[in-house]
């Protein structure tokens, strides 16, 4: 028995500079405003689910926390049980958390890399359907919000954590040199792709400190014009490109980052690939992309 963790639900992020985030999420990204219990929160919506991104004000610019959905209570239940046999600490959740984020149940742990976790089911939709400002359309569902990149220091201990404790599978790795991670020459490091839904990768690791404790987060369009017109709008309002657009080997996205006011990058993708467990085998990239995506010196 494990977690059953049905996709990734919403992401909270703590910001110093929430008016940069306004125009970061509303007029780059192009997500639509929703409404949250405190005034002095962002609520954005992709799609019918209250809130999908949060950005609370703070005095530090960081990841707060992931929520990842199960179905209902008992599966909570469950994950609560499996937590306490593999010796995973967690909270419950006050009933302002609970109110803030709109959920019915959640609890809460981190990681040995201290990325905090949110389990929790019963979240809330709206009546009215969802108009975004340039009329994109995310692809959620069954596949959840999106993907997350969030930083580990072992990879070996991170693999066993997410699949064993967490019960999330592994889809794809890419390996690195160590030197790039500051170990020792020769030495090899390893990303890993680890899906819970048809999605192929719903987290991801680095294994490298981050102080924003988030590589980056990814969401995803229905169309290719969705894309390109939200690469013209990262131009016209000189959010900095951290990649440019490309095509990525294991998921076949075709995306391009942007550096978002948290310090993270925020992926803009779409044609992400779908899997099924029982046919999926993992496998190992050996290159992050077909084409594009370059990190370095894509000029703007
Ligand atoms: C390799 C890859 C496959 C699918 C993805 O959705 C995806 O985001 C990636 C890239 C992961 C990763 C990153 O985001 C930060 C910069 C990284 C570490 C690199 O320099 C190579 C891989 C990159
Ligand atoms: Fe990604």
């Amino acid at each position: 028995m494990t977690i059953d963790i049905r996709s990734m639900g919403y992401v909270r992020v703590a910001s110093t500079e929430p008016e940069q985030w306004k125009v970061f999420a509303g007029k780059v990204l192009g997500l639509a405003e929703g409404r949250g219990p405190n005034p002095d929160h962002q609520y954005w919506r992709i799609d019918q689910v209250s809130a999908r991104l949060v950005v609370v004000p703070s005095d530090r610019d960081q990841l707060e926390a992931t929520g990842w959905e199960l179905a209902d209570h008992q599966a909570l239940q469950e994950a609560r049980e499996h937590l306490q046999k593999a010796g995973v600490a967690f909270e419950e959740a006050t009933k302002e958390e609970l109110d803030e984020r709109r959920i019915q149940e959640m609890i809460r742990f981190t990681d040995p890399w201290e990325n905090v976790f949110e389990l929790f089911h019963g979240i809330t939709y709206e009546a009215r359907p969802i108009v975004t400002p340039y009329a994109a359309t995310f692809v959620t569902g069954d596949q959840g919000m999106g993907h997350i990149v969030i930083p580990v220091l072992d990879d070996v201990e991170a693999l066993r954590f997410y699949t064993d404790v967490l019960g999330f599978r592994l889809r794809d790795s890419m390996s690195m040199p160590g030197e790039f991670v500051g170990k020792e020459p020769g030495s090899k490091v390893w990303l890993r792709f680890l899906g819970v839904n048809p999605r192929h990768h719903s987290l991801a690791f680095l294994p490298m400190p981050n102080p924003a404790k988030c590589v980056h987060i990814m969401l995803e369009v229905d169309q290719l014009d969705h894309v390109g017109r939200a690469l013209e709008r990262v131009r016209k309002h000189k959010a900095p490109l951290s990649a440019t657009l490309g095509r990525h080997m294991n998921d076949e996205m075709v995306s391009f980052y942007v550096k978002s006011p948290g310090g993270f990058d925020v992926e803009f993708g779409t044609d992400g690939l779908q899997v099924e467990d029982r046919s999926w085998v993992a496998r190992e990239s050996t290159a992050v992309s077909y084409w594009g995506h370059d990190f370095g010196g894509g000029q703007q």
